[in-house]
């Protein structure tokens, strides 16, 4: 291959570049060469060309220079690095170099919402040290986990903090099966950054110049002497990767926040998918929690709300301050849809922050700082006029932003920049008159120049007497004076002809020349001093990134709050009492189905003495539902909102754990039971008493009798060891029955009706237990042949005079033996109905007719049937029974 000339160029840098595409800076285009113009052509839709070099040819593909952005955003967001290399003037010639490589995770130009983070981590002894940053909009946060689920912990913060891309640390990189599960968790692009960069001594070096020793000490990250925590040395990788990929943002990230996980209520993975909370399981976004309560008015605002979802809170102080906000826009709805119309004129301040910072900020974008900042103190007027909002911590909220220094930001741009600058930053019309005096004494020269140009026609005229005279500009031939034939002879001397056309001639002169020289020397001097200007300028305001970030998150929490009481006012939510534990529900919906459906309200009472719900009814009765309601009006209470029920008073909790029906598992080849099981392991693993725990048919990917005993001896471990709150919903009704054995388990069920064997769901939730499925009538509605539908009836009654299950009691409790009869559907203490030993002997059993007919009878719901059929029965029960 060639190495000489632009290709030559092109391979040689491509070689020095970490990415999977080059783009070659060649005067006013950007180029890919070879394999690379292939790759944009088949991605980008790019015209592919040949390029002669030094004897061989190569595909071409090219860009304008000012078109380059939207397609490096297209190449990034499909996961590949672009590296772009600038061309700059030297004394001999131009030279090129690789001034950024894009990744996913360094991407600025990107116009989704969405945070897009950039994520560190590394793997200690004990655990686990993340950091995440957010290149366009500054947020950087750090946080570790420990223990012996150190693993599925850390796994559920990257799939919180969803990065665009990971950098995982040097005693990850061959962990395959840890980097699987990142990939399964993520939608990001792995990314191997410099092992070095991950060393303790190094990543604490470049995390103290970054935020200042100060800042690692007060939240305890600074171990002077001893190795760094795991979560400097991933927050130092991270920054090195962003100073090295060369997004000049480093300066946004103005704050090192550090979190720690239980700030937050834990919401693993699946739970946060099974919950819904910002997609559906199938993936659409529309029908989550988010997109239901989202009323917000700016994108920082929504940002922020999913933030508030995904990362629900425990400390109670913070939540009560977040309803009060919450209740206070719910009761001023004018001096509320005033503020929102308000914030709906500004524009992503954390974003624009970073936009200065790294110097790609034009002139409109600092118009948008300055009309953002105006928002502020417009808005705390309308708080300090409302009185409900005034007298809440809105007025203290508002208050936390340098108000003065926004306002001082605001008038330097408001005095430097012209309201409609050019797009570009070099022509010139940016500024204001009266900013700098330099400037001033250009323009006024140049507009004496203009001024010269436009008089000289008349001036001429006058002079010489010529009446076809006019004077005009083009590309070619500047400025000249253009003369009717029928006027040339009265054409001055010192009129030198340079064109001749069909009908004129134009001349120029030599003061022409010379006004014209001085205006094209006026317009370069004006641009050149206007860019180094404006330079300065964005430089200072780039000084002020952390006063910007801290205005643009002000106004973001005002859009999110108001948003969340738009959507209680609309759908009559109420303000949760919030308390230690329990939970008294009355007449709650489920957030997202209420938009839908006449819903019929539920309560629910959980305290010390009832911890866990069975929960029974037939299929498709509303459990499911029931449950989620629970979890989201749990949730919802913890992020601060209010919550769809008359009433509610709300135990904190300190994590959300769900177990639902898997529906897409097996594409990724793990059976459903064993995702089940999965599931259900980390459950018992990870929840404690203050967890809220939901279940939902565990056991019902397995033979019945596997399944009724997994979920018998979950039940038994999650009330006796765990004791967390947990609702379960089951078919299997034999765990009913433990209710009157574990002290603090209840039934409750879904009601339904059955008349003349036609099921209407009532929806409504009683206490007690039900011991109909409907499953086979479901079938049979369904259109399941009658013969099968009949078969499954008698095959039920069977299965149920077959077996017993012991019942256990706990350690805390009062140890209880008791066993479980199927057939019977009774309890009886073990031993009691059988003297000599635990197990009936086969003479000890009666004969199957007898069963059978007592298991009919325990079956009878007594008020669902009439009397005379229930006189037919017991004679047809006692013909049988007469016959054995
Ligand atoms: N309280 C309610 N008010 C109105 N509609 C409801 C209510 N609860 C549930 N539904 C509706 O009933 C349907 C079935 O609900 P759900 O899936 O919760 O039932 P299920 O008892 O869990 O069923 P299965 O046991 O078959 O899984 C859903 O379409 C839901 O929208």
């Amino acid at each position: 291959m060639s190495e000489g000339g632009i290709v030559g160029e092109f391979f040689s840098l491509k070689e020095e570049a970490d990415a999977d595409v080059l783009t070659m800076q060649v005067g006013d285009f950007y180029e890919f060469f070879a394999d690379d113009a292939e790759l944009v052509g088949d991605v980008l839709d790019l015209n592919v060309s040949q390029k002669s070099s030094h004897g061989s040819s190569y595909p071409m593909a090219g860009v304008p220079l000012s078109e380059l952005t939207p397609y490096m955003k297209q190449l990034v967001e499909r996961g590949y690095r672009v590296a772009i290399a600038d061309q700059y003037e030297t004394a001999n010639g131009h030279a090129r170099e690789i001034s950024r490589v894009v990744t996913p995770g360094t991407l600025l130009e990107t116009t989704d919402d969405d945070a897009q983070y950039l994520a560190g981590i590394v793997r200690v002894d004990d655990g686990y040290g993340l950091a995440f940053a957010d290149v366009t909009t500054g947020r950087f946060l750090v946080s570790s986990v420990s223990g012996p689920d150190a693993d599925s912990k850390a796994l559920t913060e990257l799939y919180r903090f969803d990065p665009a891309e990971v950098l995982p640390g040097p005693e990850i990189r061959n962990d395959d099966s840890f980097l699987e599960a990142v990939r399964e968790r993520t939608n990001a692009s792995l990314s191997l950054h410099d092992a070095n960069a991950f060393a303790p001594g190094k990543a604490k070096h470049v995390t103290r110049e970054q935020f200042g020793t100060e800042a690692l000490s007060s939240i305890g990250l600074d171990s002077d002497g001893n190795a760094p925590n795991a979560e400097v040395r991933a927050a130092g990788a991270v920054l090195s990767y962003v100073e090295e990929t060369g997004a000049g943002v480093l300066g946004s990230m103005t704050r090192l926040q550090s979190y720690h996980a239980d700030d937050h209520v834990e919401l693993d993975a699946t739970t946060q998918r099974n919950l819904e909370l910002t997609e559906t399981m199938h993936g659409d976004r529309n029908g989550s929690l988010f997109d239901t309560v989202d009323h917000t008015k700016t994108s920082a605002g929504r940002r922020l709300l999913k933030e508030w979802l995904q990362r629900p809170r425990r400390s109670l102080d913070l939540l009560r301050e977040r309803q009060s906000n919450v209740s206070a826009f719910a009761e001023s709805a004018l001096a509320r849809e005033e503020i929102r119309e308000t914030l709906g004129d500004t524009y992503d301040l954390e974003r624009l922050a970073s936009k200065a910072v790294s110097g790609s900020a034009d002139a409109n974008d600092l118009l948008r700082i300055r009309d953002s900042l105006a928002v502020l103190p417009a808005v705390a007027d309308s708080i300090a006029n409302a009185p409900s909002l005034s007298s809440s911590p809105l007025a203290e909220l508002v208050a936390r932003a340098d108000r003065a220094q926004a306002e001082r930001l605001r008038e330097e741009l408001a005095e430097a920049l012209a309201d409609d600058p050019p797009k570009t930053v070099t022509q010139g019309g940016l500024f204001r008159r009266g900013y700098d005096d330099e400037l001033d004494d250009i323009i006024d020269q140049h507009e004496e120049n203009l001024e010269w140009f436009d008089t000289l026609a008349s001036r001429e005229k006058s002079r010489t007497g010529i009446s076809h005279l006019q004077v005009d500009r083009n590309k070619t031939d500047g400025y000249y004076l253009q003369v009717g034939k029928s006027d040339t002879d009265k054409v001055p001397e010192e009129y030198e002809a340079v064109k001749t056309l069909k009908n004129s001639e134009r001349y120029v002169t030599d003061e022409l020349r010379e006004r014209e020289r001085e205006i094209l020397r006026l317009e370069e001097r004006r641009g050149e001093l206007e860019y180094e200007l404006f330079g300065q300028l964005r430089a200072r305001i780039a000084d002020h990134a952390e006063l910007m970030q801290d205005v643009g998150r002000t106004l973001a929490e005002l859009d999110t709050l108001a948003s969340l009481a738009v959507h209680a006012v609309e759908n009559g939510w109420v303000r949760p009492e919030l308390a230690d534990s329990g939970f008294d529900i009355e007449q709650g919906r489920h957030p997202v189905v209420e938009q839908t459906t006449e819903f019929v309200p539920n309560d629910l009472r959980m305290d010390d003495e009832r911890e866990f719900l069975i929960v029974t009814g037939p299929n498709m009765s509303g459990k499911s539902t029931y449950m989620r309601q629970v979890a989201l009006i749990t949730l919802l209470s913890q992020v601060g909102s209010f919550v769809p029920a008359r009433e509610a008073r709300v135990g904190l909790v300190d994590g959300i754990f769900t177990r639902v029906g898997a529906l897409d598992e097996l594409a990724q080849g793990r059976s459903t039971f064993m995702v089940e099981m999965q599931e259900l392991s980390n459950i018992l693993h990870s929840a404690s008493e203050d967890s809220l725990v939901i279940l939902d048919e565990v056991g019902r990917g397995t033979a019945t009798y596997d399944g009724i005993s997994i979920a018998w001896a979950a039940t038994e471990y999650l009330h006796n060891e765990v004791r967390a709150k947990t609702l379960f919903a089951t078919h299997y009704h034999e765990l009913t029955t433990l209710a009157d054995h574990l002290p603090r388990v209840a039934n409750v069920h879904v009601a339904a009706d059955e008349r003349d064997g036609d099921v209407t769901f009532l929806r409504t939730v009683r206490d007690g237990p039900t011991n109909r499925s409907y499953g086979i009538h479901v079938a049979d509605l369904a259109g399941v042949p009658v013969p099968v539908v009949e078969r499954s009836r008698d095959v039920l009654d069977k299965l149920r005079q077959e077996k017993a299950i012991e019942a256990k009691g706990g350690a805390s409790s009062e140890p209880v033996q008791a066993v479980f009869d199927l057939g019977s559907g009774e309890f009886q203490q073990s031993g009691e109905e059988n003297e000599q030993g635990d197990q009936p002997d086969d003479e000890q059993k009666i004969n199957p007719e007898t069963e059978a007919v007592l298991s009919e009878l325990s079956g009878v719901e007594v008020a669902d049937v009439s009397p005379i059929e229930l006189m037919s029965k017991v004679q047809e029960w006692q013909k049988r029974l007469d016959d054995e």
